[in-house]
């Protein structure tokens, strides 16, 4: 019975549909066949700066440009003084390296050239590139749309490599790299594997059900290995939005009556004057939104106007937005001497502000009070105590990138557990066995178009889109 099976695991794993894999989408990238050229460093004067190339031609650019005019060692960097392939100008004394494909970034024949970063010196290198050819200049994430067309990097991978260069706090940082290194793409892999599983032994059972040497229960298996499934998913579907905020930032609200010191903190967490600090009560009027770094994290802090009433009403709609605001992570600032904060917050971190005002080593000046925090923006005494507080609010918010499974960071990552999820649901309504096969093929066709299989194509443009030119 055994070998009956495992053809049939090997027959459904092939399947009607691309299985969950690690590859490309088996199109072409548009264009491919070109060789392109970029910058690939940041633009703007620096020490060094990388030019590559890759295509076909991609060698023939490398000795065009290089004396003496044959190909260095594959992968090994190399000292050649380049010059113009028409005019025999130099242009610089620069480390080249040679990869030819398949090991290469892309998968094609790629050079680079490191080059010294003058703006003079790179168009000067651009140039001579646009000069040979069968070149052209590459478009924007061109290079990472070859890797992923010729199987080099999954769909998820391309997105973590995406947010990795779009990182700015170390928590995306983090999440970006651990995509970028397959989790993700691993842990659909697993899933899909399965399903396969159980897609087998469903075949198995509409093949040879009335074969006596067919093993005892097929279908419970199937059934118990789509019951595990399922709760898996909908734990990670649970989850979901905690790696979309990971990705966009999480919401912080400093909300508090007047000149409790709302806008003080908001300066001093963000580091830089975004709102006015005076003595009067009532001067910030609106929300004021900025990105911030918080404690690893990112976040958009805002300000808010001082919650009071009895206010005209420009006021009154300044307490409007603020109360709308308190909708995510709420930070609640009040000063000593203010009544119990009575907003409706999801997540509270109270912090009484202007401790300095208050006698040192006192008792606490508010036992009627939540838990607090006490703070002087003043001083800055209880800032760390403050942002330790915020680290562990946000990796509850964002979910903690150092530990716990991945994160589906994406909605499309979302949009197709939950198709998989809807998948399983028919497969388990269903009493026609071939209807629940064709159900667990749906299930696994939506895990493999996370990660790039068949059906992906009209999100590439979207996802390389966030790509700069030379990636
Ligand atoms: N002593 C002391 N004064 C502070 C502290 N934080 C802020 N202040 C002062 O308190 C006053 C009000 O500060 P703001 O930051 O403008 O207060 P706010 O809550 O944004 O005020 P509104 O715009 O009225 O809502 C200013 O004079 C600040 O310099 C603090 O920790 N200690």
């Amino acid at each position: 019975m055994w070998r009956v099976l495992w053809t049939l695991v090997a027959r459904a794993a092939r399947g009607p549909r691309r299985s969950c894999t690690r590859q490309g989408s088996g199109a072409p990238a548009p264009g491919s066949g070109a060789t392109i050229f970029a910058l690939s460093s940041g633009q703007g004067r620096c020490g060094i700066a990388v030019i590559r190339t890759s295509g076909p031609s991609s060698g023939h650019a490398l000795r065009s440009l290089t004396a003496p005019r044959d190909l260095p060692p594959a992968r090994s960097a190399c000292l050649r003084l380049l010059t113009h392939p028409h005019s025999g100008e130099p242009l610089d004394h620069a480390l080249v390296l040679w990869f030819p494909g398949p090991q290469s970034f892309t998968g094609e024949d790629c050079a680079e050239f490191h080059v010294h970063g003058g703006p003079a010196v790179v168009s000067g290198v651009l140039q001579a590139l646009g000069s040979v050819p069968g070149l052209r200049p590459a478009e924007a994430g061109e290079f990472t749309r070859r890797a992923f067309a010729h199987g080099k990097l999954s769909l998820t991978e391309v997105e973590g490599l995406a947010d990795l260069i779009h990182a700015e706090t170390e928590a995306q940082r983090r999440q970006a790299l651990r995509q970028l290194d397959g989790e993700l793409g691993h842990l659909c892999h697993g899933w899909a594997k399965t399903l396969t599983k159980a897609l087998a032994h469903v075949e198995a059972y509409i093949d040879f059900g009335e074969d006596d040497n067919l093993e005892e229960g097929v279908l419970e298996q199937a059934d118990s290995q789509v019951r595990e499934l399922e709760l898996a998913l909908s734990a990670h579907l649970r989850d979901a939005r905690r790696g979309q905020r990971l990705r966009s930032g999480a919401h912080v609200v400093v909300a508090g009556p007047p000149n409790a010191g709302k806008s003080s903190l908001v300066n001093l967490l963000s580091r830089k004057p975004v709102s006015i600090v005076s003595p009067e009560p009532g001067t910030t009027r609106d929300v004021l939104e900025t990105p911030v770094d918080l404690a690893g994290f990112p976040a958009l802090l805002s300000d808010t106007a001082g919650l009071r009433e009895g206010v005209g009403p420009v006021e009154q709609e300044g307490v409007r937005r603020a109360r709308e605001s308190c909708n995510f992570l709420d930070t609640v600032v009040i000063p000593p001497g203010a009544g119990s904060p009575s907003e409706n917050s999801r997540r509270l971190l109270l912090v009484l502000n202007k401790s300095d005002l208050l006698p040192r080593g006192g008792p606490d000046p508010r036992p009627d009070l939540p838990p607090h925090l006490l703070l002087s923006c003043l001083t800055g005494e209880g800032l760390n105590g403050l942002l330790e507080a915020l680290r562990k609010e946000l990796a509850e918010v964002c979910g903690d990138p150092s530990t716990g499974p991945p994160l589906l960071t994406r909605a499309r990552h979302q949009h197709h557990l939950q198709g998989c999820l809807d998948a399983l649901g028919h497969y388990k309504q269903t009493k026609d066995l071939a209807l629940a096969a064709e159900a667990l093929r749906l299930a696994r066709g939506h895990l493999g178009r996370i990660t790039g299989g068949g059906g992906t194509e009209e999100v590439l443009d979207i996802i390389f889109r966030d790509f700069c030119v030379g990636k």
